[in-house]
């Protein structure tokens, strides 16, 4: 299995914050969302993974080529979108997209006057002139048109009205169809990770809370409904992030639902009567809340 990214061991401190122990590996054609609340770090494993920022510990290995003495090879094939990247405000995007196909070979100049069209832009407009969105937008179309093999998208839909969003996920999600492109993109947005993404990574404190296979992770939780009185000692379950009481009904938020448990609850004394899938909004939230997924 080719590898995108491998993260191996990484540390990064800064004096109020350190990424700690984080190892990672996106398999090559993966789409990955990285989802975490404001200040968990999502945007300096990005920083790492483009060689913005080196690490106090670790390795970072990047389509083959290990930081930061790859760099240079390796920077060829990322493409990075992030909104602390400057444009110039007095320059139009047409100006900017001659200059970035000047600089990058793979730059697919049918693909970017698709996306000109897509996303409603004026290629002579000057870039100071573009709302929020537009600007947005501007930046991942120069992103994209590269036809970069990994894309390192930070919160790409923050911030974009609901229209504007839409757009953008479906660049992205034609983006994604080509199976040899790779793409870790942040957000807070769960909706946007549940939609697109293969793999989830949650984030939270510069530790890693879980990463695994989409589909197979939101299978694993369950919110379970049982009736009777909460036992002492339930959260402290591997299986369970979560467990209160309202009367005598007990709610119980599952990590590893099996069908073990309705009987093990049973013992307790709580007769399951629901067990039903979770939103990955819930998971997040759950997962976090309880300090990790086991
Ligand atoms: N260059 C730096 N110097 C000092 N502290 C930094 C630096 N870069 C990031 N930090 C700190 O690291 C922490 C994590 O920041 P980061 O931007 O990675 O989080 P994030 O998950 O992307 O947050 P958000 O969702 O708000 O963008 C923050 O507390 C931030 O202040």
């Amino acid at each position: 299995m080719t590898l995108a990214f491998s993260l191996s061991g990484i540390a990064k401190r800064y004096p109020h914050f350190a990424l700690q122990d984080v190892s990672l590996d996106l398999p090559e054609g993966q789409v990955m969302g990285l989802v975490g609340v404001n200040g968990a770090g999502k945007t300096t494993l990005l920083r790492l993974l483009t060689g913005l920022a080196a690490p106090d510990s670790g390795e970072v290995q990047v389509l083959g080529h290990r930081l930061p003495e790859g760099q240079v090879d390796a920077k060829r094939d990322i493409g990075f979108a992030s909104e602390d990247m400057r444009l110039y405000r007095g320059q139009t995007l047409r100006w900017h997209m001659d200059l970035v196909s000047r600089i990058y070979p793979g730059w697919d100049e049918p693909y970017a006057d698709d996306l000109v069209k897509r996303f409603e832009l004026r290629p002579e407009q000057v870039l100071g002139g573009f709302s929020h969105g537009q600007r947005v937008k501007a930046l991942l179309l120069l992103c994209l048109a590269r036809r970069p093999r990994l894309l390192l998208l930070d919160e790409p839909t923050t911030g974009l009205d609901p229209v504007a969003r839409l757009e953008v996920l479906e660049a992205l999600a034609d983006v994604l169809r080509d199976e040899s492109r790779s793409v870790l993109f942040s957000s807070h947005n769960t909706h946007d990770v549940e939609q697109l993404a293969d793999s989830i990574t949650f984030l939270h404190k510069g530790r890693l809370v879980a990463s695994a296979d989409k589909h197979a992770f939101v299978d694993s939780w369950r919110r379970v409904v049982c009736q009777g009185a909460l036992p002492a000692g339930l959260d402290a379950w591997p299986e369970i992030a979560s467990a209160r009481a309202n009367g005598s009904v007990v709610e119980i938020k599952a990590r590893a639902w099996n069908d073990q448990l309705p009987a093990r609850l049973a013992a307790q004394g709580l007769q399951v009567q629901r067990a039903d899938p979770m939103a990955l909004e819930d998971i997040f939230v759950t997962a976090v809340r309880s300090g990790g997924v086991a």
